[in-house]
């Protein structure tokens, strides 16, 4: 056995508290995300898709659609590779805001795909190899889970609309299903939630879903919140204050 260091301290000399955005498809991680690019000291990790899409030329994501027994093997184990990149990424910054994570690979798209035959009991069982290897081995940081709660017909409605080629074909039926996955394991707890869950309206539209996101900003920013009220508390305290004085 052997252990991988991983997270680097932070500037604070704290592990950044780290926060994955999870969802169905469509349901606005990358937005949500977004939304706190306003903050400098939050290191924001979007997902891999680009990298599924272009691995070395092949796109993986496209491949995995097309044709699922065949491509959605490799594809799982270049996501873990790829989610796993995103887990011991190092940051000084005070908080990491990730987009997915390992957990909802594991608990949501491969339960999915073992449900519906396209992955051999096999297959799946040197992924959970994989995924065990990994919780007992390496450091994987989690603090919060923002859960972006959206219904199936919605996130169907969204996909349709932004058009990407890969998902032309995914049907109602599969976002349902993983809308049910999602349900059972943040909300019901049917698998282990890796940190508290915060779950948000992620139904709402582009006009009306920044007040979501405003009450998700206390809990995302605490340290950094807790570090400033301390600096100013240094500041205003009496010895400070009797320093500036003098
Ligand atoms: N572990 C996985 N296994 C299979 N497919 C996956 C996995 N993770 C993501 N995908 C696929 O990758 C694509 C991107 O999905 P994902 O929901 O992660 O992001 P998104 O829809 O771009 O996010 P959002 O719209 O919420 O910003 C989808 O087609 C999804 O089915």
């Amino acid at each position: 056995m052997f252990s991988i260091a991983t997270e680097k301290l932070g500037s604070n000399g704290k592990k950044p508290f780290t926060v994955f955005v999870e969802g169905n498809i469509g349901s606005g991680k990358t937005t949500f995300l977004n939304h706190f690019q306003q903050f400098d000291d939050v290191c924001l990790l979007t997902e891999p898709v680009e990298k599924w899409r272009n691995c070395g030329g092949v796109n993986l994501l496209d491949l995995m659609y097309k044709e699922p027994h065949r491509w959605a093997m490799p594809f799982q184990t270049y996501v873990t590779l790829t989610m796993l990149g995103m887990h011991t990424h190092q940051t000084t910054k005070s908080v990491k805001l990730m987009e997915r994570s390992l957990f909802s690979a594991r608990n949501c798209f491969v339960e999915s795909m073992l449900a519906s035959g396209t992955l051999h009991q096999g297959m799946y069982n040197v992924l959970q190899e994989w995924y065990d290897f990994i919780c007992c081995n390496i450091h994987v940081q989690a603090d919060l889970i923002v859960y972006l709660q959206t219904s199936p017909e919605v996130v169907y409605g969204r996909m349709k609309q932004r058009a990407r080629s890969e998902e032309s074909c995914v049907p109602l039926e599969y976002l349902k299903e993983l809308h049910e996955l999602h349900e059972n394991w943040l909300i019901h707890g049917a698998s282990p939630r890796p940190a508290p869950v915060l779950v948000l309206n992620a139904d709402l539209d582009l006009n009306t879903i920044g007040t979501e996101y405003k009450r998700s900003e206390t809990s995302i920013l605490k340290p950094i919140l807790i570090e400033n009220t301390n600096q100013h508390a240094l500041l205003t305290s009496p010895a400070k204050r009797a320093k500036q004085d003098f």
